[in-house]
């Protein structure tokens, strides 16, 4: 796009939510969401040429979040973003200011991935709006994810990917995090439905790692290592039954489900109304039930609306994965 062009026109970023962990790969699998009735679950941003630097936050979140845009993500981003541009050479004067706007859809620490899907509209999206601009991205997608685990672990205390990584590159990934592939895309099923229930409370990332133990027992990290390793193995071998029974948590739900209102008279319905697998999606309170038919799906979606929510804040999809994972568009 031309220079002129570009000075008319906006570029929108959109990022999905995801669930970390998946139950049974603590920090190191994720899966991308997408409601199956077309609604949007997931952050956007807008990106436009300006005379100077500024962030304007809308959207049903918006006001959950810290007044003051330094204190956004998204700026952090920003600032991140030039930096490492200027570090390759462009210099100050040939990088335009920009004005970018956040469309805050997810919930704060609902366990959906919410500043994991800020921080990839955003960094996506500069990556994108300087490939236009420049005539090429400035950075290769895994160098964007290693920035995107860094500022996503500015903010929960430790980097992390099982969110930033399916929110990017969509469907569902497991962390290599090698410095040449931080993460590698798995096969899933396409008829598995992802039911999942955000109940209205905050929890915080930082908090609810704070409450897990520093050291796993034994019988737990070899159960912990057998599950992931057999799960994988039965994507790819297309072993519904066996994937299924792996998808256990035995590093975090023990402790935190204390924190989650009717977690396990969720789990219960859940798994006595078909669900194959049940779980917290990150450390929640968002908990999800996989479900290999709809109609299953549709019963349990039901049953969380009116028993998991505690609030008008809560609200339940029922979901396949996004496996475009981030997208633009422009106007
Ligand atoms: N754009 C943003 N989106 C979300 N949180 C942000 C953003 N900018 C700043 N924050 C701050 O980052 C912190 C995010 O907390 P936390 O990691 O618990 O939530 P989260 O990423 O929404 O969690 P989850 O992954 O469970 O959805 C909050 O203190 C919030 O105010
Ligand atoms: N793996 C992270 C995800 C946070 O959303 C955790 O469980 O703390």
């Amino acid at each position: 796009m031309s220079d002129v062009n570009m000075k008319n026109s906006i570029l929108r970023a959109y990022a999905p939510a995801s669930i970390g962990n998946v139950s049974l790969g603590f920090d190191l699998l994720g899966a991308a969401l997408k409601p199956i009735d077309g609604s949007l679950l997931g952050d956007e941003v807008d990106i436009e040429i300006a005379e100077q630097f500024s962030l304007v936050v809308k959207g049903r979140f918006a006001d959950k979040l810290p007044p003051d845009a330094d204190s956004n993500i998204v700026t952090r981003c920003y600032q991140h973003f030039i930096a490492e541009l200027e570090k390759q050479g462009h210099p100050k004067n040939a990088i335009p200011a920009l004005k970018m706007t956040l469309h805050k859809h997810l919930p704060i620490g609902s366990g959906l991935g919410s500043s994991a899907s800020s921080i990839v509209a955003a960094l996506f999206g500069l990556n994108q709006f300087f490939a236009e601009y420049f005539g090429k991205a400035p950075f290769t997608d895994n160098e964007l994810l290693l920035v995107m685990g860094e500022l996503e672990g500015q903010i929960s205390g430790s980097v992390h990917y099982d969110n930033v990584a399916p929110c990017f590159l969509g469907g569902l990934t497991l962390m290599a995090e090698h410095k040449e592939q931080i993460a590698l895309q798995l096969p899933m099923f396409e008829n598995w439905y992802w039911v999942s229930c955000y109940s209205g409370i905050n929890v915080s990332t930082a908090a609810a790692r704070d409450i897990l133990p520093k050291q796993v027992a034994m019988p737990n990290t070899i159960q912990f290592g057998r599950q992931l390793a057999v799960f994988v193995d039965a994507l790819y071998r297309k072993d519904e039954k066996l994937a299924a029974a792996m998808m256990l948590d035995v590093i975090a739900e023990p402790y935190r489900k204390s924190l989650l209102p009717k977690f396990d008279e969720s789990r219960t319905f859940s798994e006595q109304h078909g669900a194959l697998a049940f779980g917290i999606s990150g450390s929640g309170p968002t908990v999800f039930a996989v479900c290999d038919n709809l109609e299953n799906a549709k019963i349990i979606n039901q049953w969380l609306t009116d028993n998991y929510i505690q609030n008008d804040t809560g609200f339940s999809h029922i979901c396949q994965l996004d496996t475009s994972g981030a997208s633009v568009s422009h106007s």
